[in-house]
């Protein structure tokens, strides 16, 4: 993807939080969807909701696209937003070919999991300024439920971190790249090798910033446990088999829990 490209998909998504509210509006997800714009989820009342404005839509395969949530304005939005998604797939089938290589393993292992039909969806978030960076978060820590995330960052304002040994890294911005973040998934696959960090988004008191991020998820009937040959006497293996991992990992999130535990054995 050129440079060129990704400022396209930058600037298009810039224009559409730029709207008015009552047009924003018009794409609203309602509730049980996870489609369309709003806010965080609402799941209890004691919870801190995140800084955030957001677009949630399905984009792979075609059949879970609802058009209704693609925004009509700015005009070439559903243009762009097909050729990224185009274009990702196969950065995401590079992106698999390299892991598997990357530990001596069959070059289709992660494909094959992912499939043919494997699911992509994309979150376009927005933070607003805000007064109290000290106290409220843009994302609240978490990682992702994905196999890989592809994250394309603000071109001028930070705000991603990772957890490394209990401390925050902030994420550096390269404007020609997408960042690339292992999901759960990938750490269950490959028996822990791969290791899904622990991330968060700050908020900045005087700018806003935006990012959009590209969740790659295998298709739901696949089992996921770590590949036969990292396990072995000398490294056992560490995950059970899951199924439908998006769907333990709500479950997990909402108490509060790092939705891997509940894989771990
Ligand atoms: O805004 C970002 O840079 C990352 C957002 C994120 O972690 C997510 O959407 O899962
Ligand atoms: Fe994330």
């Amino acid at each position: 993807m050129t440079p060129e490209f990704l400022d396209k998909v930058r600037e298009m998504t810039k224009e559409f939080f730029a709207l008015p509210t009552e047009e924003k509006q018009k794409y609203l997800r309602q509730v049980n969807d996870i489609q369309g714009y709003g806010n965080d989820t609402v799941f209890s009342e004691q919870q801190t909701l995140d800084w955030s404005d957001r677009l949630y839509l399905s984009v792979y395969p075609e059949e879970h696209r609802k058009l209704k949530f693609w925004p009509q304005n700015p005009k070439s939005f559903s243009e762009i937003l097909d050729q990224y998604t185009m274009k990702l797939q196969v950065v995401t089938k590079t992106v698999l070919e390299a892991m598997a290589r990357s530990l001596n393993l069959d070059v289709n292992c992660f494909r094959d999991l992912y499939g043919e039909q494997g699911k992509m969806d994309v979150r376009f978030n927005f933070y607003p300024p805000c007064s109290r960076p000290d106290v409220v978060l843009g994302v609240k820590p978490h990682a992702d439920a994905t196999l890989i995330t592809h994250v394309l960052q603000d071109k001028q304002v930070e705000g991603l971190q990772f957890l490394k040994d209990d401390q925050w890294f902030r994420a550096p911005i390269i404007p020609e790249a997408l960042l690339i973040n292992v999901g759960d998934q990938t750490e269950i696959l490959s028996n822990g090798i791969f290791k899904s960090p622990v991330h968060r988004v700050v908020t900045n008191p005087d700018k806003e910033r935006i990012s959009l991020a590209a969740f790659c998820i295998p298709e739901s009937d696949k089992d996921i446990e770590p590949f036969e040959s990292l396990v072995n006497e000398s490294t056992p293996g560490l995950y059970k088999k899951v199924k439908n991992y998006v769907g333990i990992y709500f479950e997990y999130y909402q108490q509060g829990k790092r939705p891997i535990e509940a894989a771990k054995i």
